[in-house]
C-alpha cells in the first residue's frame, strides 16, 4: 500500500475513542513529553562523560570499539536482552549480542548489552507457586531495563524480548528513556509441531485417565518441540502483533522463524534503522514519539482484530500510562463493537502463527484495517511516518531482504480474512459490567452457544481446590466456578489455564460451565466463558468476596453482563469471606514481592505496582 493511496476515512469509532484518550491524557501526556524533552541532547550521549566513567563504560570493550567510543562521534547501540534457555522463544537470543555488535561495527558504531532482564516462562510456572510472580515479574523487567539504561551512554536501543510479560516490562522500561530510539528485535516462532488442538485433545484424555503420563508428555514434548516462541495465539504472540501494528518492530518480522537467513537479514536491518533513528541521525525519532494515543489505540484494534490475549487488558494498559496516556475496558469495549475478528488462531482457532503468516500475516491484516480506515495511518514508525509502510512482507531478493506490497487475499480463510468478510463482526474481548465489578472475557475463542451461562456458584479460594471437586466427581452439572483471591493484591494474580482441560471437559459433556475469577488466565485459554481480571478484587472488598455457593450468576458474554443474582440487600449483610492468605508470602521467592502485592493498582489500571491507580 503506498503512501499516495487516498488515505481512508478514520472510523467514526476509531475517531472518538481516540479523541477520549487523547483528552483523558492531556496533563499525564504534556508531562511526560516535557520529561522526554529534558533528557533530549544532540548526541552521542557519552560525549562529555567524565573520563572515569566513560572508561569504566567501555574497559572490556575490543579495541577496535575504544577508538569508536572515544571519539564521541558515532552512536552507540544499548542492548536489553532477556536471554535465557528456560523460554523457547528466547533461547535464540543467545548469540544476538555478537550478531549486533558485528553489524553496528561494519556501519561505524558500536554496540554494548546494556543489561538483561529476567524472563519467566508462564507455561514452565502455570499451575505451580512461581506463577504469582508472573505479572509483577513484568514491573520488575521494566525496572531492570531502566536500570540497563540508566548508564546514559547509549544512542539507540534494541530490546530483545517476545514474551508475557517481557515485551510489556521492556516497553516499560524503555519508554522512560524515550528520547532515544527504540527497536524491538524478535526471534521468531517455533517450526509447528502437534497442533494445539490435538495437544489439548490429550490434556483432556490425560485429565480423564484415558492416557497415561508417558503419551501425555509425548504430546506435549511433540507441541514445545524446538526454539523458538510457542505457536499459539497467546500472549507472547500478542506481543508480536502489537510491536509491529504500533510501529517499534520490522513489519512482517514477527513469525519469521529463527535460525533462517531471512531473520539474521531481519536483525540486520533492525541495527541499521536503529542506528538511522538517533539523535543527530538522518531520521531522529525517539520512541516517545512512536508510542502516542494513535499507536496505543492502533495496538487496541489490533488485538482486537485478532482475538489476542486478555492479558492486554493489563498489560497495554500499563505500557499506555508509562507513555503518559490513560486507556480504559471501556475503551476496549466500544472498539470491539466496531473492529471485526479477522483471524482465527489457537485458542480462537485451529491454525498456529505459522500458518496466519503463510496466510498473509501481519501484512495482509495491517492492510486490511487501514483500507477500512480502521488503523490510525498518521503515526510514527521505526521505518518513517506512516503505517502503510507496514503493509508489506520481508523477503529475500537473492539474498538481499527487499520488502514487497502485502497480498491483497488471504491464502487461507480459514486462518485469516479481510474486513468484507470477517470470522465476526465485533473483536474478540469483551468487557463485563455488573454487581460483581468489572471483568473481561475472550469472546473470539467461545463458541456462540457457550457464552451465555446462568448456574449455580461453585465457589473456591484456589485453583487446586477447584481441581479437588473435579476428582471428587462434584461437577457433573451446571456451574458457575468462582475462584476468588486471584487478584493481585492478594497473590500476583496468576493464570488458572491449567483448570482449562477440566473445565473443557465438563463442557463437552454438555454441561454449562464458566469461571468468574479476580484472577487472570493464559492467553492460550479458550473455549470455556471465563470472567477475569474481577474489579476490583476479593481482598479489596470486591463483591466476589460473598459470592456463595449456589448463588444464580448469570455471565452474558454479548450482552457484557455479569450478574449475581442475590438482592442488594442481602449482599450487603453478608460477611465477604476472609481466608487466611499469610501463606502467600512465603516461599518461592514471594516474600520479597510484598511491596508489589500492597501496592499494586486495579486490573482495569493495569494492575501494576509502578503505578498504582495514579
Ligand atoms: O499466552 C499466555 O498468556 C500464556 O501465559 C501462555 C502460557 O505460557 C501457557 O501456559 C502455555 O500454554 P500451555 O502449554 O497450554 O500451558
Ligand atoms: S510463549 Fe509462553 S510458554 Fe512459550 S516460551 Fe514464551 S512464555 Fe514460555
Amino acid at each position: 500500500m503506498s503512501s499516495d493511496a487516498l488515505p481512508t476515512p478514520l472510523h467514526p469509532v476509531l475517531d472518538l475513542v481516540t479523541r477520549r484518550v487523547i483528552e483523558r491524557s492531556r496533563d499525564s501526556r504534556a508531562a511526560y513529553l516535557r520529561t522526554m524533552a529534558s533528557l533530549r541532547k544532540p548526541g552521542p550521549y557519552r560525549a562529555g562523560m567524565g573520563c572515569a566513567n566513560a572508561a569504566h563504560a567501555f574497559a572490556a570493550m575490543p579495541e577496535q570499539d575504544k577508538l569508536v567510543l572515544r571519539q564521541e562521534r558515532e552512536p552507540n547501540l544499548g542492548i536489553v536482552t532477556a536471554y535465557n534457555d528456560m523460554l523457547s522463544a528466547h533461547q535464540p537470543y543467545e548469540h544476538y549480542p555478537e550478531q549486533i555488535r558485528a553489524t553496528a561495527r561494519q556501519l561505524g558504531a558500536t554496540a554494548q548489552v546494556a543489561g538483561g532482564v529476567p524472563a519467566m516462562c508462564d507455561g514452565v510456572t502455570q499451575g505451580y507457586e512461581g506463577m504469582e510472580l508472573s505479572l509483577f515479574s513484568r514491573d520488575v523487567i521494566a525496572m531492570a531495563a531502566a536500570v540497563a539504561l540508566s548508564h546514559n551512554v547509549f544512542d539507540s536501543v534494541l530490546c530483545l524480548g517476545i514474551c508475557d510479560k517481557i515485551v510489556p516490562g521492556l516497553v516499560i522500561g524503555a519508554l522512560q528513556f524515550g528520547h532515544l530510539p527504540a527497536v524491538f528485535v524478535p526471534a521468531g516462532p517455533m517450526t509447528s509441531g502437534l497442533s494445539n488442538d490435538d495437544k489439548a485433545r490429550v490434556r483432556q484424555q490425560y485429565a480423564q485417565g484415558l492416557v497415561d503420563r508417558q503419551a501425555l508428555l509425548a504430546a506435549e514434548e511433540a507441541a514445545y518441540h524446538g526454539a523458538g516462541t510457542c505457536t499459539f495465539y497467546g500472549t507472547a504472540n500478542s506481543n508480536q502483533m502489537l510491536m509491529e501494528i504500533m510501529g517499534l518492530q520490522l513489519p512482517g518480522s514477527s513469525f519469521v522463524n529463527p535460525g533462517t537467513p531471512l531473520r539474521q537479514a531481519l536483525t540486520d536491518f533492525a541495527v541499521w534503522r536503529a542506528l538511522r533513528m538517533r539523535a543527530g541521525g538522518p531520521e531522529p525519532l525517539g520512541m516517545a514519539e512512536v508510542i502516542d494515543e494513535k499507536a496505543i489505540v492502533n495496538g487496541i484494534v489490533g488485538l482486537l482484530a485478532t482475538g489476542g490475549s486478555t492479558n492486554h487488558t493489563l498489560h497495554l494498559v500499563a505500557m499506555a500510562r508509562a507513555a503518559g496516556i490513560r486507556i480504559d475496558w471501556d475503551d476496549f469495549a466500544e472498539l470491539s463493537e466496531a473492529v471485526p475478528l479477522l483471524a482465527r488462531v489457537y485458542p480462537n482457532g485451529k491454525a498456529d502463527v505459522n500458518h496466519f503468516h503463510a496466510a498473509g500475516g501481519m501484512g495482509f491484516l495491517i492492510a486490511q484495517l487501514l483500507q477500512a480506515g480502521l488503523l490510525h495511518a498518521d503515526v510514527n514508525t521505526i521505518l518513517g511516518h506512516g503505517l502503510h509502510r507496514f503493509a508489506v512482507e520481508p523477503w529475500l531478493d537473492n539474498g538481499q531482504l527487499a520488502w514487497r506490497a502485502a497480498p491483497q487475499a488471504s491464502a487461507d480463510e480459514s486462518v485469516l480474512r479481510p474486513v468484507a468478510a470477517p470470522f465476526s463482526a465485533d473483536g474478540g474481548l469483551k468487557r463485563l459490567r455488573g454487581n460483581l465489578g468489572r471483568a473481561v472475557v475472550k469472546t473470539s475463542a467461545v463458541k456462540p452457544e457457550h457464552r451465555l451461562v446462568h448456574a449455580p456458584a461453585v465457589v473456591v479460594e484456589s485453583q487446586q481446590a477447584l481441581a479437588e471437586l473435579y476428582k471428587q466427581g462434584a461437577l457433573e452439572r451446571d456451574f458457575v466456578a468462582v475462584v476468588r483471591f486471584q487478584g493481585p493484591q492478594a497473590n500476583g494474580m496468576p493464570e488458572l489455564h491449567k483448570l482449562t482441560p477440566i473445565l473443557g471437559i465438563l463442557q463437552d459433556k454438555g454441561f454449562k460451565v464458566a469461571l468468574v475469577t479476580d484472577g487472570r488466565m493464559s492467553g492460550a485459554s479458550g473455549k470455556v466463558p471465563a470472567a477475569i481480571h474481577v474489579s476490583p478484587e476479593a481482598v479489596s472488598g470486591g463483591a466476589i468476596a460473598r459470592v456463595q455457593d449456589g448463588d444464580m450468576i448469570r455471565l452474558d458474554c454479548d450482552a457484557g453482563l455479569l450478574e449475581l443474582e442475590v438482592a442488594d440487600t442481602e449482599l450487603g449483610q453478608r460477611t465477604a469471606s476472609a481466608p487466611d492468605l499469610s501463606a502467600n508470602g512465603h516461599g518461592y521467592g514471594r516474600e520479597l514481592f510484598g511491596l508489589f502485592r500492597r501496592n499494586a493498582g486495579l486490573a482495569e489500571n493495569g494492575a501494576s505496582a509502578l503505578f498504582g491507580n495514579d
